[in-house]
C-alpha cells in the first residue's frame, strides 16, 4: 500500500465488471489514489464510471481483478471498510415525507460515531431547510443533502458520484470549496463528473474512461499536454492553404479547412506560431480572427472519445501528418 512514501488508499488492478447477460461494462482498468488526493473519473455516457465506483464501494463483486480500499477488499471485508468511507450515490432515494433534519438524524443512527446532523447540514448550506420535507427540496438541494449524509461519519474516503449534477453555478462552487477543504483536511476523494471544469478545478489527478477502459490518466495538466495545441485564422481573399509554407515543416500535426478558415494542430505551439507569423509578415498577409491556444481538458476529452471510438468516415477536409 506504500509507494514512494505515498499511501495508496484506493488500489484498483485489472478490474472487470460483467452484468447479467454477459455485458462487460468494465474491461480491465487499473489506477490508484493516494491519501488526501482528489481523483476524478471522467468519461462518456455509459463509459463504466458508476459501474467502477460501485465496485469500489463494495456494492458488487468484481468479475475479475482486484480492489483495495484502505487495504481491504470492500466487498468481502465490508465491515472493515464501510465505517471509514462516505458514499454519495447518483440517486439518494430518501423517504420523501421526512424533513431534512429527520433524514439526517435517521441516517446518523446508522453511522457509528456520527457527527451532529446540524453540523453536516450547515457544511452543505442546508441549515435553513432543516424543517423542510425532502419531497419539497429542489433537485440541487437533494444533491446537497446526499453530500451531507455522506459526511456524517467523518469519512477517510469519500465516493461522490456526480456530486454537482443539478446544482446551480453557486451551489457547484460551494461544493468544490467544501470538497477541496475536505481534501486539505486529509480526506481522500474519488468522484465522477461530467463537468470537465469541475475536474480541472478540483482534481489532483484524473482518468478518462471510454467503453469500459481507461483511455488516459494523469494530472489535468498532463492530460491536456498530451493533446495538440490549436492555431486558427482566416486567410484573406485570394490566399489558400497551399500558399502557406509546407505545414509539416512548421511542426503542424494536422489541419482542417472550412472556407477561408484554417485550423492547425501542433505539438510545437511556439515554433509553429512563430513561423506562421513570420511568413505572414514576409508575405504582407493579415491573418484575421487569429487564435492561438493550448488544448483544454474538454478538447482532450473529445479527442479521446473520438479516437477510441471506431474510426468514423469523416468526409471533411481533415489532413493528418506523420509525427
Ligand atoms: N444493471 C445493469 N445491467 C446491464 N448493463 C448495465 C447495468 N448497469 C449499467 N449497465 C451498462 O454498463 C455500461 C456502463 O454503465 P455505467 O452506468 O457504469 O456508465 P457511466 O460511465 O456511469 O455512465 P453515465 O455517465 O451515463 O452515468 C452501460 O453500457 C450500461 O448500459
Amino acid at each position: 500500500m506504500e509507494t514512494n512514501g505515498h499511501e495508496h488508499v484506493i488500489e484498483v488492478t485489472d478490474l472487470r465488471r460483467v452484468y447479467g447477460g454477459g455485458f462487460e461494462a468494465v474491461r480491465g482498468i487499473s489506477f490508484s489514489v493516494r491519501r488526501g488526493e482528489i481523483f476524478a473519473l471522467l468519461g462518456t455516457n455509459g463509459a463504466g464510471k458508476t459501474s467502477t465506483v460501485e465496485l469500489l464501494e463494495g456494492l458488487a463483486e468484481p468479475a475479475g481483478g482486484r480492489v483495495r480500499v484502505l487495504g481491504h477488499d470492500p466487498y468481502t471485508e465490508r465491515a472493515a471498510v464501510r465505517p471509514r468511507t462516505g458514499v454519495m450515490l447518483q440517486e439518494g432515494g430518501f423517504p420523501s415525507e421526512l424533513t431534512v433534519a429527520e433524514t439526517a438524524r435517521m441516517w446518523a443512527g446508522c453511522v457509528s460515531g456520527a457527527r451532529p446532523p446540524a453540523e453536516v447540514l450547515a457544511l452543505v448550506g442546508l441549515e435553513a431547510k432543516a424543517g423542510t420535507r425532502v419531497k419539497q427540496l429542489s433537485g440541487g438541494q437533494r444533491r446537497r443533502l446526499d453530500l451531507a449524509l455522506a459526511l456524517l461519519g467523518d469519512p477517510e474516503v469519500l465516493f461522490l458520484d456526480e456530486p454537482s449534477t443539478g446544482l446551480d453555478a453557486e451551489g457547484r462552487r460551494a461544493t468544490w470549496e467544501l470538497v477541496s477543504a475536505l481534501r486539505d483536511g486529509g480526506t481522500t476523494v474519488l468522484l465522477t463528473t461530467h463537468y470537465l471544469e469541475e475536474a480541472e478545478n478540483l482534481a489532483d489527478r484524473l482518468a478518462i474512461m471510454h467503453d469500459g477502459l481507461i483511455a488516459t490518466t494523469g494530472t489535468p495538466a498532463e492530460v491536456t499536454a498530451a493533446e495538440p495545441s490549436r492555431i486558427s485564422f482566416e486567410l484573406p481573399e485570394g490566399y489558400f492553404v497551399g500558399d502557406l509554407p509546407p505545414l509539416g515543416e512548421l511542426g503542424v500535426a494536422g489541419h482542417e479547412t472550412e472556407g477561408r478558415m484554417i485550423r492547425l494542430r501542433t505539438r510545437e505551439l511556439q515554433r509553429t506560431a512563430t513561423e506562421l507569423l513570420m511568413w505572414a509578415a514576409r508575405a504582407g498577409v493579415e491573418l484575421r480572427r487569429l487564435d492561438v491556444r493550448s488544448a483544454s481538458l474538454e478538447e482532450a476529452f473529445l479527442g479521446i472519445a473520438k479516437n477510441v471510438s471506431a474510426e468514423r468516415a469523416t468526409g471533411t477536409t481533415t489532413k493528418e501528418y506523420a509525427a
